[in-house]
């Protein structure tokens, strides 16, 4: 589903993020992308989402080679891709039933199909109740979900969270977690960078270390790791 072949980043400034990175994230994968900060998660999810190009070796997203696709191509990849962001970026302006119509709006889904399914992914992430109320009317544990109700609503096969828990107390994080879970027994391959111990430690699923742009660690139902700086 995710495959990186020998893949390295470096920057224009002439900093190496990734070096030498394969991995390889089967359908129906829980993964979650530890390591301390500047390690290069967070390139590892640029790379897949095409806001950056590797400098070398390939990205197989979903049996598509990404590495080498034209830039009018771009908006098609990124509809494999469902993400979720430590800042939610919701828009302000749009109750939370227009957020996630507007996800479907964009790529010109019927608005037949937009009245079907936009109350059937709130009602998912249990937010029926609040389809007409603004993000700042919302805790920050509902508006985390609204936008992940936003990243499943076009079903993509892959959902990306980077730090989906940053902004949260432990409690609220959970149920994010929960919400996580269950889109993830739903089918949907789940990758998710995070610095939150407690939640990796507990959840027994596969993690993949980096550290220094290079992956030192891969394991099945692992932990969060010793040697990882929390910040
Ligand atoms: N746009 C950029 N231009 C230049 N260097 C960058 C850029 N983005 C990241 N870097 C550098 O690449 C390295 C990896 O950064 P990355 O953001 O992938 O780390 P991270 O593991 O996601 O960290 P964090 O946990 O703090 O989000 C760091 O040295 C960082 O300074």
């Amino acid at each position: 589903m995710i495959k990186f072949e020998n893949v390295s980043k470096e920057y224009n400034n002439n900093v190496r993020a990734l070096t030498n990175v394969s991995l390889d994230i089967r359908k129906g994968e829980f993964v979650f992308l530890v390591g301390s900060s500047g390690a290069g998660k967070s390139t590892i999810i640029k790379l897949l989402l095409k806001e950056e190009e590797p400098t070398e070796g390939k990205i197989i997203l979903n049996d598509m080679d990404i590495t080498k696709v034209r830039n009018r191509r771009i908006p098609y990849i990124r509809r494999n891709i469902g993400v979720v962001f430590q800042d939610f970026r919701l828009l302000p302006n749009k109750t939370v039933y227009e957020n996630v119509a507007f996800a479907m709006e964009i790529i010109g889904v019927h608005p037949k199909e937009i009245r079907r399914n936009v109350p059937m992914v709130l009602s998912m992430v249990d937010l029926s109740r609040k389809a007409s109320s603004f993000p700042d009317q919302l805790s920050g544990g509902e508006r985390q979900r609204v936008s992940i109700a936003r990243a499943i609503v076009n079903s993509p096969p892959v959902l990306i969270a980077d730090e989906p828990t940053g902004n949260l107390d432990p409690e609220t994080a959970w149920e994010i977690m929960r919400a996580l879970s269950e889109i993830n027994g739903r089918g949907t391959t789940v990758l998710m960078a995070t610095h939150a111990k407690d939640i990796v430690n507990h959840m027994k699923k596969r993690v993949i270390e980096i550290n220094e742009g290079k992956i030192v660690r891969d394991e099945q139902k692992g932990g969060y790791g010793d040697g990882i700086s929390s910040i």
